[in-house]
């Protein structure tokens, strides 16, 4: 099945809309995990089958792996998501964009290496560095829009031909982009008026909202700004404040509770 059903069966089904993102920081795990060789798989294994109950995604990012020369944990932790929870798709957020020669290895990375099921993409290269993603069409594309960083607006912000380039990103990706149907688009959970604009001008494409949790975003505003019209179109994702709810030995429940409690505020002002 592709991504973009399979995240609507995931939608429907399991009554969720939020993303578990998936960031590990050592420094940041229970004391347990002190001078375990193994200790990014393990804690983030933990999250992930305290949390998938909740969730509608997974969504691990890169750099939190690469950094500490991890591959082989995301391969590994990705390989038992598919296996232990099949049916919630994975999103590797690595945010990538070369030009194309480079880019079909950017997707060889994400979809063959990793076995992710949707990848995160800079559109600032043009539709090109973007093809050899969209050309898989069973495996989603979530193109950077309006990001939920506080400088988002230095060049997102910049007028083009009489409106912001944000909002040209949206154009490009929904008439242009996705003729196979499978992109969906990064808008900060920190933009409330502009999650409602884009969402305007996009239909029912799905989101990928960062940007709730550690960095006060507001959950009311971005569901009522930016579902759709069955109340779903979200994939709301958390990351530090689901990961480290608690660095004691309850971690892995306390996630799972941040995880609930995030699904049921959303579902309140769906
Ligand atoms: O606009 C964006 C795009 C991606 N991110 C990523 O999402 C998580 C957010 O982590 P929190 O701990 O929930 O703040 C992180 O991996 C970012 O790289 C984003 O924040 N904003």
């Amino acid at each position: 099945m592709n991504f973009m059903q399979t995240l609507r069966n995931r939608w429907q089904q399991a009554g969720t809309l939020v993303c578990v993102g998936l960031d590990p920081e050592p420094t940041r795990f229970p004391a347990r995990f002190a001078g375990d060789a193994d200790a990014v798989f393990a804690f983030n294994r933990d999250i992930v089958d305290a949390t998938a109950e909740y969730a509608c995604a997974f969504k691990p990012q890169i750099a939190h792996f690469a950094a500490l020369g991890a591959e082989a944990a995301l391969n590994r932790l990705i390989e038992h998501i598919h296996a232990a929870h099949p049916g919630i798709p994975v999103i590797l957020d690595s945010k990538r964009g070369d030009i194309g020669s480079t880019a079909q290895h950017y997707a060889a990375e994400a979809f063959d290496r990793y076995r992710a099921d949707a990848v995160t993409a800079n559109p600032y290269l043009g539709r090109d560095s973007v093809q050899p993603f969209l050309d898989r069409a069973e495996r989603g594309v979530v193109v950077l829009c309006r990001t939920s960083n506080p400088g988002a607006g230095d060049l997102q912000d910049l007028i083009v031909d009489g409106r912001p380039l944000y909002q040209r990103v949206a154009e490009k990706v929904a008439r242009e982009w996705n003729g196979h149907g499978n992109c969906a688009l990064v808008v900060g959970a920190t933009w409330p008026a502009q999650l409602r604009e884009v969402r305007a001008i996009v239909g029912e494409m799905p989101f990928l909202v960062p940007g709730v949790g550690a960095q006060g975003g507001d959950v009311e505003a971005v569901v009522s700004n930016a579902k759709t019209a069955d109340g779903s179109g979200l994939m709301v994702s958390s990351s530090r404040a689901i990961l480290y709810a608690s660095s004691g030995d309850d971690y892995a429940a306390a996630a799972a509770a941040a995880a609930r409690e995030l699904r049921d505020q959303i579902n309140r002002y769906r």
